[in-house]
């Protein structure tokens, strides 16, 4: 596979609710899509780094930066066999994954067009549908926080995720068991907003049989997690921890979480998000694909690996209409069944692209060739 041109479009989609983390509030959704061409077939990727270095230390210009200083040059110097190539010829940059992800991303997307096969058939899935669940942000009540889960439950959503942050914990987690109780499958997600002085408060939320509690403690920490998991029964998940399949592995053997939520961007691609996955199954340990709000493409490279057998829990790829009102991709992504979405079979991503939305959406177009210079568009009056 000779990659002959690469294309980064930089987008900005409003979402139709705010949504509010322990790290802030969002209303938009700015990212990077990215098309990889070679002969007549082109890969799309999606970069998931927010607008601000809170989840990571990536944003959208860092990601922009990488893909144009480096990562794209990089590509254009040799031929790729395969998509795993994609990640070694990277190895060398310590971190940016989700620059590294966007690219490889829409790589593993051309080879499997190339191939005429879909991208879950190219990673190896085993599933035709997949179980997802959703994530609601912190609510302005309680009330209205109720209001959502029920709104999430009647959908027919597999999971629900709710974030916590201190002083928005145990009190809204028992309001949601009074009123709906005990078998909807709850969790909690606190992006890092605890520390080890808080395992008395964190383990009241043992109570309410959690499916588990997703990073509790610091985004960089598995030691702590291992002496917290001691003291909970629920059982933890750790989702900014992981960057690696080696970080999989220390956490796995300290016992820092009995569960792992795989995201794509946030392990440097699909390679390495499977490397992660099948680790995981050798040691018994479920997975879940989590979300970053993607767009279309985004949503479809994640349906795509949560058709690996070890993805056993609901992850967060919604369907597309509970952040947008339009997306990317055509028709957008929606459930086959309540709950439940297909993987599609078609090859690739099996998606279509709507370049009405996309040109509605662009900030900014810029087109890099294998043999000669590039060309930028900025779209004016945005
Ligand atoms: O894509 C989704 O629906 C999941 C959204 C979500 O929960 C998150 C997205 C990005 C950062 C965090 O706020 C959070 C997470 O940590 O999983
Ligand atoms: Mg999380």
């Amino acid at each position: 596979m000779k990659i002959e041109r690469v294309d980064l479009q930089r987008i900005k989609i409003p979402l139709t609710a705010p949504f509010v983390t322990s790290m802030g509030l969002e209303t938009h959704k700015e990212c990077i899509l990215v098309r990889a061409y070679s002969g007549p077939y082109v890969g799309f990727g999606e970069s998931v780094a927010m607008d601000v270095p809170v989840y990571n230390e990536e944003d959208v210009d860092t990601v922009w930066y990488m893909l144009e200083k480096y990562l794209i040059p990089q590509l254009f110097t040799r031929e790729i066999e395969h998509p795993d190539d994609v990640s070694r010829l990277f190895s060398w940059m310590r971190r940016n994954n989700m620059a590294k992800a966007a690219l490889e991303g829409a790589i593993w997307d051309l080879y499997a067009k190339m191939n005429g096969i879909s991208l879950s058939q190219a990673l190896g899935g085993t599933r035709t549908q997949i179980d997802v669940g959703v994530s609601i942000g912190i609510e302005p009540t309680i009330g209205k926080l109720l209001e959502r889960v029920d709104g999430f439950i009647r959908d027919g959503y597999k999971k629900i995720k709710v974030k916590i942050k201190p002083g928005a914990d145990v009190e809204p987690m028992r309001a949601i068991r009074q009123k709906f109780g005990p078998d909807v499958p709850l969790m909690a997600d606190a992006n890092s907003a605890y520390t080890l002085n808080d395992i008395g408060l964190l383990k009241e939320l043992d109570e309410f049989g959690l499916i588990m509690i997703e990073q509790p403690l610091a985004h960089d920490d598995i030691i702590d997690h291992a002496t917290l998991q001691r003291e909970l029964k629920t059982p933890i998940c750790l989702d900014e921890s992981i960057h690696t399949v080696e970080d999989a592995r220390k956490a796995i053997e300290l016992g820092s979480c009995r569960i792992i939520n795989i995201k794509i961007g946030r392990v440097g691609g699909l390679t390495e998000a499977k490397k992660v996955h099948d680790l995981c199954q050798a040691h018994n340990v479920p997975v879940w694909c989590g979300g970053m709000q993607e767009v279309g493409i985004g949503r479809a490279h994640n349906i795509a690996i949560a058709s690996l057998s070890n993805f056993t829990i609901p992850g967060d790829t919604s369907p597309s209409h509970r952040y947008f009102a339009t997306d990317v991709v055509s028709p957008m992504i929606d459930f086959a069944a309540p709950g439940v979405l297909d993987v599609p079979t078609a090859p690739g991503i099996g998606m279509v692209i709507n370049e009405d939305v996309v040109r509605d959406a662009l900030i900014e177009h810029k087109s890099y060739f294998a043999n000669r210079e590039s060309t930028t568009t900025v779209i004016p009056n945005f």
